[in-house]
């Protein structure tokens, strides 16, 4: 049968597999498991973080309001006593815009909206009347914040406004701080540093969603529709939320409200900065991880290699196994218990077999009823003989008419008859002499180094023996022998046994129960026996 050989992974291939799968998977998902616990922790603080920070803001902011209002304040009441001196305005806002830097510009307007003083004076707004839509001020007669508006200087602003009364109290005016939205200004001081994190930035809308502070300059004014943090935010509420902003990017939003002006501060971070930011330590977390993983591997290798090492040269050594030489099955090194179990196993079982082998062996050599050698054996005996060429005398026995035993008394008596008779026979052996059953009733004893007249008694002492011997039957059995010598009777040893069996038939034919010995042959009377005799 053709076997065909399909190529297989060997353990050490497999070992080796499966040590590299166990640790990208291990090193896999201990990132994966680092990266989610990272991505919730990053955004639960970011969003903490930003809340934090716009309250803060949203108090600053307001702090800043209401600083604003007490410097106009102190400026109102100043301007108040010099209503009528244009030149002492003029110089009450030139020291209020120069002292405190809290604004960009300051202005001074009478209840019928004429600018009477403006500081800086290069803005050339003095003598200027102003809007109706700016008039608010002048019918609230009290302190208010105007939303942004663009002045007649064209500056995008918010400002802060503060009335004044005479000492009888009459309404004559206000005075407005102006604070720019857009360039460098002072909101952009306030708002723009020392943000919640690297990645976060501040907006500011007014209650129109408008936004009055924003990162990039550009967009300050800009009306913002559908952002759920400006929503929440300009509801009155503070607190954190993900959502999208206006142009669809996944924010981290924190909000607080600035309840005195009803802005909403908002402090932001893109969802995509935080992933940006954990893919770099991850990245330099598996860095790290690879050294180790690499040891890992190499031990893991080793300890693979040596596991394998055993099983291989056990499998090595099996294939070469000759039969009856365990020994490089025993020598095999095996350091751990199942490869010794393996072993032993195999110690075990070829012993086994081979006990086994040699059982079928004996078996196939001997006659399975009377437990002598068989006709096989008898050939393996003669081949050996030739080769040696040593002399012998053969005695061709057959049982005298055995087939009425049998009719008589049954075929199983039958098989004792003849189990008795080997008995008989091994007893009576030498134990160099080879006696077969070589058919049915008939036997072959061989008796090396016996000249023709000593086998004649031998088988004389045999046939006596046999007729004495107490069968399982009510009759004594008996036995006809033939003797043949060789080389004395013949230089071939077949004829030898054709001549022992025509010796036999002689004794059948001269009455059974007798031995007779094979005639010699003109070569046969040549040769000189006693050379080989013992
Ligand atoms: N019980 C039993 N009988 C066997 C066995 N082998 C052969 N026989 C019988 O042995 C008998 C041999 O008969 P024959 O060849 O006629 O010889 P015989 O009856 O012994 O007569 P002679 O040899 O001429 O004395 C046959 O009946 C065979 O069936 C066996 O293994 N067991």
């Amino acid at each position: 049968m053709k076997i065909i050989r399909r190529w297989k992974l060997d353990l050490k291939q497999l070992i080796l597999l499966l040590v590299s799968a166990g640790i990208a998977l291990a090193v896999y998902s201990a990132l994966m498991a680092s990266y989610r616990v990272h991505e919730r922790a990053f955004i639960k603080d970011t969003l903490d973080a930003n809340q934090a920070y716009a309250k803060k803001l949203a108090t600053v902011t307001e702090l800043f309001l209401q600083s604003l209002n007490s410097q106009l304040r102190v400026s109102a009441g100043h301007i108040a006593i010099h209503f009528d001196d244009s030149h002492a305005i003029d110089v009450e806002l030139a020291r209020l815009l120069t002292q405190t830097n809290s604004f960009d510009s300051l202005v001074v307007i009478n209840a019928q909206r004429k600018i009477i003083s403006a500081q800086p004076s290069s803005l050339a707004l003095k003598g200027l009347t102003v809007d109706p839509s700016l008039s608010l001020p002048i019918e609230l007669q009290q302190p208010h914040i105007l939303d942004p508006f663009v002045s007649p200087a064209g500056n995008l602003l918010v400002s802060p406004t503060f009335p004044i009364f005479s000492s009888d109290g009459t309404y004559l005016g206000f005075i407005a701080g102006g604070i720019y939205l857009q360039g460098d200004t002072i909101l952009n001081q306030l708002l723009g540093t020392h943000h919640a994190s690297e990645h976060s930035y501040v907006y500011v809308v007014d209650k129109n969603k408008r936004l009055i502070y924003h990162k990039d300059n550009n967009r300050v004014g800009e009306h913002i529709q559908g952002n759920v943090a400006i929503n929440a935010v300009l509801s009155g509420q503070s607190g954190a939320v993900e959502a999208l902003n206006s142009q669809g990017v996944d924010m981290l939003a924190g909000f607080a409200p600035v309840s005195t002006t009803g802005w909403g501060i908002i402090s932001q971070r893109a969802l995509t900065s935080i992933v940006a930011e954990l893919d770099l330590t991850h990245t330099n977390v598996l860095y790290s991880t690879l050294p180790f993983a690499l040891a890992i591997f190499v031990v893991t290798l080793c300890a693979g290699f040596l596991i394998a090492r055993p099983l291989t040269q056990l499998a090595q050594n099996v294939s070469s196994l000759s039969p009856g030489n365990l020994r490089c099955i025993d020598e095999t090194p095996a350091w751990y218990f199942e490869a010794e179990n393996l072993k032993s196993a195999i110690l075990n079982s070829s012993e086994l077999l081979g006990q086994e082998i040699r059982e079928l062996e004996e078996d196939r050599k001997m006659d399975p009823l009377t437990k002598l050698n068989n006709r096989l054996a008898m050939q393996l005996w003669l081949d050996n003989v030739k080769s040696m060429h040593y002399q012998f005398s053969v005695m061709a026995l057959d049982v005298d008419h055995f087939k009425s035993i049998n009719d008589e008394f049954g075929h199983a008596v039958g098989d004792e008859v003849l189990c008795a008779l080997a008995g008989v026979m091994k007893k009576n052996a030498r134990s160099h002499d080879f006696v077969c059953r070589s058919g049915g009733e008939e036997f072959l004893i061989f008796m090396p180094f016996v000249d023709a007249n000593r086998a004649f008694s031998i088988a004389e002492r045999l046939r006596i023996a046999i007729s004495e011997h107490a069968m399982p039957l009510s009759r004594p059995v008996t036995v006809s022998i033939g003797i043949a010598c060789w080389p004395a009777h013949s230089k071939s040893i077949d004829e030898t046994l054709k001549m022992a069996d025509k010796a036999l038939y002689q004794a059948k034919n001269k009455g059974r129960n007798q031995t007779c010995q094979a005639q010699l042959t003109p070569h046969a009377a040549n040769h000189d026996v006693a050379r080989h005799a013992v």
